[in-house]
């Protein structure tokens, strides 16, 4: 019963802290961590919280009744996004683990449990480089705790194994023997450091292990490709000088005469396929109807498998969206309008808008947005092909959230009330492979955009 209550204590205090950490929370991913190990209650929260983040104080209150301690799942959804980052943004563990997204102090720092937690997780998804990665820091911290938050023979155990699994069994084995150090008779240990010493001596080390299926986050598994996605979304790739140098400008009215007084303001992102950026096409005041109108209505992110037609939660699309009607508001009916005379085509054939929410860490993997080849549907008379989409943005992105375009080799930078617009399908009406595109995750702010495909 003390112990009950001493836990309710402390929760309370978590509860109180992570709720003046909120803005500091919009502001890190690590903040984000702390804040889900502090305060989670189930999946969905933690989905809410880190992942797309609900940007106030209110929301967290809401949350208040269903606490509980947060559990394994809540814990790896926060580690597998902290990861994301790590690898997309070339995060170091240290500066993150001292509260720092690239030379700046942005968040409270981890204590080695924190790195130790982290590093569990990574282990838990098969993710042994990163394990590796928050075991040394776990282990680097506990050096300068004077409280230590964690046993030191646990890091080295997860970090023997993960060092093992990454193929380094000569090291994996020296940690065995530190571990053996501090708790001679440690039983997993013994028995851990006559296999290491059996396989040394079988020269069968080189090898590096653990094929079991799970997800590949670690670098030494990425594709050429990943490698490619992410460079893309740090900003370091650009189309060549010939392709930058046929790129305009120009004010443009699509022939339409009300456009003649306040033509729209348009930048050529790329010419084939032609992706389109108009400037300035949504109001303040628009956008802050259309995120009051989205907010209650916000849903995880679902995605289609075509196998089972089923719609899933899945770790390639992570952000909260919401659909809105016309009938909804006269600043949605404007938005639809606006569509119909950037595009020139007709919404008859539209989706309602989707309203798109990303928090830190949220993210869409490269996909089309045409049903592609493989999928049965595409043939199915009820599947529209998407002829085009066009992409409101309805805010700036403090670090990261490009939208990219991997065969392309254009990142497209979110800026408030400028909208992207690109047809999916060449005019035969195939679709055209080079619209592949993804939204890169966010490292911090948040992410607020209009996705409309036609
Ligand atoms: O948010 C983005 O940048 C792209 C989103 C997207 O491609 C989609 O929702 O289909
Ligand atoms: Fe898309």
């Amino acid at each position: 019963m003390l112990l009950l209550r001493k836990y309710v204590e402390a929760y309370t205090d978590q509860y109180k802290k992570a709720s003046e950490d909120v803005q500091a929370y919009v502001e890190s991913p690590i903040n984000a961590y702390l804040l889900v190990k502090r305060l989670t209650t189930d999946l969905q929260v933690v989905q809410d919280l880190i992942i797309t983040n609900t940007e106030s104080i209110a929301d967290i209150d809401k949350l208040k009744p269903g606490l509980k301690f947060p559990s394994d799942e809540d814990l790896n959804g926060a580690a597998m996004a902290l990861a994301r980052l790590q690898d997309t943004y070339k995060l170091d563990t240290s500066s993150l683990a001292n509260g720092e997204i690239n030379g700046v102090k942005c968040a409270a720092e981890l204590t080695a449990a924190d790195c130790f937690e982290l590093g569990r997780q990574s282990y838990t998804n098969a993710d042994h480089y990163h394990a590796q990665l928050w075991m040394m820091e776990a282990d680097e911290r506990l050096k300068r705790e004077v409280n230590q938050t964690v046993e030191r023979s646990e890091i080295l155990e997860y970090l023997a194994f993960s060092t093992y699994k990454l193929g380094d069994v000569g090291l994996a084995l020296d940690l065995t023997n530190k571990i053996l150090e501090l708790i001679p008779t440690h039983e997993r240990a013994l028995i851990n450091k006559v296999y290491y010493e059996d396989e040394i001596a079988t020269r069968n080390a080189a090898q590096p292990k653990g094929e079991d299926g799970s997800i590949l986050t670690s670098v030494q598994n990425k594709t050429e490709d990943m490698l490619f996605y992410e460079a893309l979304c740090r900003g370091e790739i650009k189309p060549s000088d010939e392709i930058l140098a046929q790129l305009k400008c120009r004010y443009t009215d699509n022939g339409n005469p009300f456009l003649k007084i306040a033509p729209f303001k348009v930048e050529e992102a790329y010419l084939d396929p032609k992706i389109l950026i108009f400037h300035d096409v949504m109001a303040d005041n628009e956008i802050a109807t259309i995120k009051a109108l989205a907010r209650p209505h916000f849903k995880r992110a679902r995605v289609k498998r075509y196998t089972t037609d089923a719609l899933n939660i899945s770790n390639y699309r992570i952000s909260k969206s919401a659909w809105l009607k016309e009938i909804d508001h006269k600043h949605v009916a404007d938005v639809v309008q606006r569509v119909e005379d950037m595009t020139g085509l007709s919404m008859e054939t539209a989706e309602n808008l989707q309203v798109v929410n990303y928090g830190i860490g949220g993210h869409f993997w490269p996909h089309y947005d045409f049903a592609t080849k493989g999928d049965p549907k595409a043939f199915n008379r009820f599947e529209r092909k998407r002829i085009a989409t066009v992409l409101f943005y309805m805010s700036d992105v403090a670090q990261g959230g490009a939208t990219v375009f991997p065969y392309l080799n254009i990142a497209v930078w979110p800026k408030k009330g400028t909208a992207a617009f690109w047809y999916n399908l060449h005019s035969s009406g195939e679709g055209d492979l080079h619209t592949a595109h993804a939204a890169c995750p966010v490292l911090t702010g948040s992410k607020w955009g209009i996705y409309d495909t036609k």
